[in-house]
């Protein structure tokens, strides 16, 4: 599957009306001209190889504590992004809210590191800033509207690692699953694997475009729409062909106390809302914690 491209250096108006349309129609797009420069983009994936091939040993001393903080180094196996399937065979470096003084010196592997990817985080804040502004337009809501509810708590860098495993049946990447917040920006290498399930139910191998980074509505996006914009189904399939895949997601997700509430400028006269409002903070929560208690409550494969 081809994803919609949008490209931002068409204006306001026109990329305001493509994102509109590839979030309609499949709830992802290819967005090219968002503002992230190709040398940090690289450093980004050169920093997340590096730690992804440190020692196991070196990994365990970051590991991830709870869901509540959402901070921290996973190994393959250790969550269920489908809590129903088998765990994923990826690994994971997940970095919560980082622009706010939280994070403790010796929660980072090195001081550099927490200094690049507190730089690179705020170059996607600012990037996925502009991405709410253009859906604050399209949505007919103040243009800060999303941006207000964005401040960061919620807002987190994740790295992923796909090791260069066996095929193992039934057991993929990344299991299948909707993201939980509003948007997600996610940068991939030209390794393949993702992919997106459409509107007939069939899983489509998402074809890498160059120069974009791949973005999709989360469920609190499809929520605020009423449904205009799909939280789409996508999973990731294992590397069976001895190479390995890494990523990189920007889950922008609204800060805790934010209702979400359907848009009236998403309900036609007389319709219905189909989602009842909810607090960004406890949808987000209770699918952080599904897919790690999966772990907790079944024996490991
Ligand atoms: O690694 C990828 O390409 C996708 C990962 C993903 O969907 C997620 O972490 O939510
Ligand atoms: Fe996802």
């Amino acid at each position: 599957m081809e994803l919609t491209v949008v490209d931002l250096a068409t204006g306001r108006d026109p990329a305001a009306r493509a994102l509109d349309r590839a979030l309609a129609e499949t709830g992802f797009a290819a967005v090219r001209n968002l503002g992230i420069d190709a040398g940090t983009l690289e450093r980004a994936f050169d920093e997340a190889a590096g730690f992804f091939h440190a020692d196991p040993s070196f990994k365990a001393r970051f590991a991830y504590r709870s869901a509540a903080e959402n901070f921290g180094y996973q190994a393959p196996g250790e969550e269920y992004l489908d809590p129903a399937g088998s765990p994923d065979l990826k690994e994971t470096l997940t970095l919560r809210n980082l622009l706010h003084g939280t994070i403790a010196p010796e929660r980072w592997p090195s001081a550099a590191f927490g200094a690049f990817m507190t730089a690179f985080y705020r170059d996607c804040l600012a990037a996925a800033y502009r991405l709410l502004r253009l859906l604050a337009t399209v949505l007919d809501v103040p243009e800060d509207f999303f941006v207000h509810c964005h401040r960061g708590e919620n807002v987190t860098l994740r790295l992923l690692h796909y090791p260069p495993l066996p095929a193992d049946a039934g057991q993929l990447g990344a299991g299948a699953h909707t993201d939980y917040g509003m948007l997600t920006l996610l940068f991939q290498d030209n390794a393949g694997g993702l992919e997106v399930r459409d509107a007939g139910g069939t899983w489509q191998p998402v074809t890498p475009v160059a120069d974009t980074v791949v973005i999709n509505a989360g469920d609190l996006l499809e929520r605020w729409t009423n449904g205009r914009y799909r939280s789409t189904w996508h999973r990731v399939q294992p590397r069976s062909d001895g190479r390995e895949r890494f990523s990189i997601a920007f889950f922008v997700d609204p800060d805790s106390a934010t209702r979400v509430k359907v848009l009236p400028g998403c309900l036609a006269a007389g319709e219905a809302a189909r989602f009842a409002p909810i607090t960004a903070g406890e949808h987000v929560q209770e699918r952080l914690q599904r897919s790690h208690e999966a772990a907790v409550r079944r024996p490991r494969p």
